[in-house]
């Protein structure tokens, strides 16, 4: 029924494998959730800095919650599947067995996460190279890609794992190899992490010049010579081991996967806009930014022409809205960031304690704390003399320098639940104000965004919405769906069976605007002037490192 009206009974069942948790969704033709079931997931920290998971817990997560999911319904009806993960790196032997990715030899630890840092000296080295692919990452690669992933095993894990080895997947394929036996790669995970290009495929002279020529000589077999654009129907769809693991019927539709920040993006910009009030109404598309905010946040702007913007990943051609080119800016520790700052502090007992007796999360109790002590003043100006600059892990966008580290001025002797809370404030403010820097870089570049659209954990959180609008004077879009991510990857699914036309119209289709949240203008002189000082803390601790360099 390509195109036509949409029938009741026809579902598709969306998986999601987030930082630190795996969750799923029964998702109707209109985008609608019908049943979630979520479940958290092992992450190891061997040393600072080495983050680690295991395929095999990830798999076996991603079934118990799809299991969930369809519980009491008729099998009959779900039509197709869709896989997004985060862009980790799993590692596999010839005969798909797990691998170790670390000094001790654990094959059960065989990922290698994208938040993982260790592959620093790799990832100076390549950058040096000045290779031109480096100008489709925003002109210089990030750590947290593939390339000084693989590199750092060649170099440090040469027997135990790199000889042994027969297939390194970006996660989202891992989950769409499990359950088709395809080795598909997407073109999303290709394009975006592994330097891949969807008009020139893989440029032999790069990989030669960091030394992987291993994977030019047996013709890129083990990261990818089969690449299909996301939501292409995979094989014969779920195998029958596959469809016993997840509890769902063999042989349904399985989609070409996207990474998660890529399927919230499905799972938001495409929607209709119209009877909101919003400026973006009467706008093309690229008008509007994705702000995908989990434990990271991921600031997705799509163009019609290639828009090459310095610190901010791509452009990347076709790799989330076919046939539009995509900037991926990043922040990569946001969620981390508020859980370490509020975690780590010494009222932190007092708060989860107060918390729970009120039954609230400790995000609620401390948006509700604020309230209480911010008397006549709008909110956000409790932090008049608290400033965060918020790289605690680098930074990704717009400045690419992965050696930036947090600060924060103005600190005082107490240690209340009333320091607490605005210190959370002073962190949730830093994170938008990197936002609106990512956006300024993007402007200047080429890009015009007038609307904000954002999903992911963060976003359930209405502090974290207003100062995103109010610092960046833009209208925030939340859609209906919270869970807009698995929105994104059920759209995988009704695309992999073509129940649409496009993915153009399953993004039309299948996402509805929830809640608008205008920003607060008559505050914004006051944001103006904590911007100033935002971007004075990054100067200055350029400064710093200057100085402790000289003689
Ligand atoms: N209900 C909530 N209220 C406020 N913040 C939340 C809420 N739920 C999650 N978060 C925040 O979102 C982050 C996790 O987002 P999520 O999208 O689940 O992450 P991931 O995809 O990386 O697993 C947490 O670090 C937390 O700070
Ligand atoms: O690099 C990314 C997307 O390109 C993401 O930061 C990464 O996939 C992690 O996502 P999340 O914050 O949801 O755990």
């Amino acid at each position: 029924m390509p195109g036509g009206d949409q029938e009741p009974g026809r579902y598709y069942v969306g998986v999601d494998v987030g930082t630190g948790s795996v969750r799923a969704a029964l998702v109707d033709q209109r985008g609608s959730l019908l049943a979630f079931a979520d479940q958290a997931i092992n992450k190891w920290e061997p040393q600072f800095n080495h983050h680690e998971q295991s395929s095999e817990d990830i798999w076996a997560a991603c079934c118990t919650v799809t299991k969930k999911v369809v519980q009491g319904i008729d099998l009959n009806q779900i039509r197709g599947l869709g896989f997004d993960a985060t862009c980790s790196l799993v590692v596999l032997d010839k005969q798909f067995r797990p691998l170790p990715v670390n000094h001790e030899g654990d094959s059960h630890r065989n990922i290698i996460m994208w938040l993982d840092h260790r592959a620093v000296s790799q990832v100076h080295r390549i950058n040096n190279t000045k290779h031109s692919v480096l100008q489709y990452v925003g002109g210089v690669m990030s750590v947290e890609m593939q390339a000084p992933k693989l590199l750092w095993l060649k170099e440090n894990l040469r027997e135990t794992c790199w000889d042994k080895a027969g297939h390194f997947f970006d996660l989202p394929d891992f989950l769409s190899w499990k359950a088709t036996g395809v080795t598909a790669r997407s073109l999303c995970s290709l394009v975006c992490k592994w330097t891949y290009s969807a008009e020139k495929g893989w440029d032999d002279s790069f990989w030669k010049m960091i030394g992987l020529e291993d994977f030019v000589s047996d013709n890129y077999s083990k990261i990818g010579n089969q690449v299909l654009p996301p939501g292409a129907s995979l094989g014969n769809g779920l195998t029958p081991e596959a469809a016993k693991d997840l509890g769902l019927p063999a042989g349904i539709a399985v989609a070409a996967s996207l990474i998660d920040a890529h399927a919230g993006g499905l799972g938001v910009i495409g929607t209709d806009v119209r009877g909101h009030g919003l400026t973006c109404e009467g706008q093309p598309v690229t008008s509007r930014l994705a702000v995908i905010c989990g434990t990271s946040s991921c600031h997705m702007g799509i163009s019609k022409d290639p828009i090459f913007v310095p610190g901010v990943w791509g452009p990347y051609f076709s790799a989330m809205v076919p046939g539009f080119w995509l900037n991926e800016g990043g922040q990569s520790v946001t969620g981390k960031l508020i859980d370490h700052m509020v975690k780590g502090h010494a009222a932190f007992p007092e708060l989860q304690a107060k918390a729970t007796a009120r039954c609230q999360s400790i995000y609620a109790y401390l948006n509700s704390h604020l309230d209480l002590i911010k008397k006549a003043q709008p909110v956000g100006f409790l932090t008049v003399d608290l400033h965060v600059w918020p790289d605690f892990h680098g930074n990704r966008s717009p400045l690419a320098d992965l050696t930036l580290k947090g600060m924060v001025t103005g600190l005082k002797l107490s240690q209340d639940l009333d320091d607490l809370a605005i210190l959370y404030l002073a962190t949730v403010q830093a994170i938008a104000f990197g936002t609106r820097f990512i956006i300024e870089a993007m402007e200047a570049a080429g890009h015009s965004i007038s609307t904000l659209f954002l999903c992911g954990g963060l976003s359930k959180n209405p502090l974290f919405v207003q100062m995103h609008a109010d610092i960046t004077g833009m209208p925030v879009v939340l859609s209906q769906e919270v869970e807009s991510v698995l929105v994104g990857a059920a759209i995988l699914g009704a695309c992999a069976l073509g129940d649409f036309t496009s993915v153009q119209e399953a993004m039309a289709r299948m996402s509805k605007v929830g809640r608008v949240v205008f920003p607060r203008l008559e505050d914004k002189r006051y944001y103006d002037k904590k911007y100033q000082v935002f971007l004075k803390l990054v100067e200055h601790q350029k400064e710093y490192a200057a100085i402790m360099k000289g003689d």
